[in-house]
């Protein structure tokens, strides 16, 4: 599996990184949506780089262009409910894409919050047999439940490649799904790596809860 950190290139995605993890920014909801979906615009950018194209001819009222055409079969996938603005980052870029959902809940031994496992309880997605599939999971913690999100779309198709994007990955889920991944041409896209995983599994210096940030708190 290759890695791609977006942290170390001079890119406007370290711009929208900043806004997201600034503790004053970050409490404008709208602004904390609309830039996890321009990262998600940005990758979607670069991941199209990548794709299988070929020329086809688009008629015009004067004449004829030979145009490189993307011929992937394209599938946005993401993890309910922080991915769903990242998600449409890329829904943006890839307009005609089919779409894939999953929730996965965390659930805890304790009152302390030390977390025990990742749940899956929903899934809809089409077909993935031979298609591009594109995850996104904008927080990449101990990488579980990108892998779970991942097997759990599996089971409707093998995809013919595949795409994991976070906007943040912590070392440990970057090494984790590294490992995991080792023999497979998948590629993971990160905004930026960080160093640390507290106790309970958030990432440091992250930017705290995305799905709240972005939603509000919850129960
Ligand atoms: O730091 C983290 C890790 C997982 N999910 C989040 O929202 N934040």
């Amino acid at each position: 599996m290759k890695v791609i950190n977006f942290a170390e290139q001079q890119t406007v995605v370290n711009r929208y990184m900043s806004e997201l993890r600034d503790v004053c920014i970050q409490k404008d909801r709208a602004r904390f949506r609309r830039n996890l979906e321009r990262i998600g615009e940005v990758m979607a950018y670069e991941i199209s780089k990548t794709l299988d194209y070929s020329v086809k001819d688009i008629q015009t009222p004067l004449g004829t262009a030979p145009t490189l055409l993307y011929n992937d079969p394209i599938v946005l996938g993401t993890i309910f409910r922080a991915g769903l603005p990242f998600h449409q980052g890329f829904l943006n870029v890839f307009e005609e894409a089919d779409n894939a959902f999953v929730s996965a809940y965390r659930f805890y031994k304790d009152k302390e919050c030390h977390e025990v496992g990742i749940h899956i309880e929903y899934l809809a997605t089409p077909d993935l047999n031979g298609k591009t599939l594109i995850i996104a999971d904008p927080m990449l913690a101990t990488g579980g439940s990108m892998e779970l999100g991942l097997k759990a779309f599996e089971t409707k198709g093998i995809p013919g490649k595949v795409h994991l994007c976070s906007a943040i990955a912590s070392r440990k889920g970057v090494d984790y799904l590294t490992e995991t991944f080792k023999d497979t041409d998948y590629t993971l896209w990160c905004g930026a790596i960080d160093p640390e995983l507290n106790d309970h599994m958030y990432i440091v210096p992250g930017l705290g809860d995305a799905g709240d940030l972005a939603y509000g708190g919850k129960l």
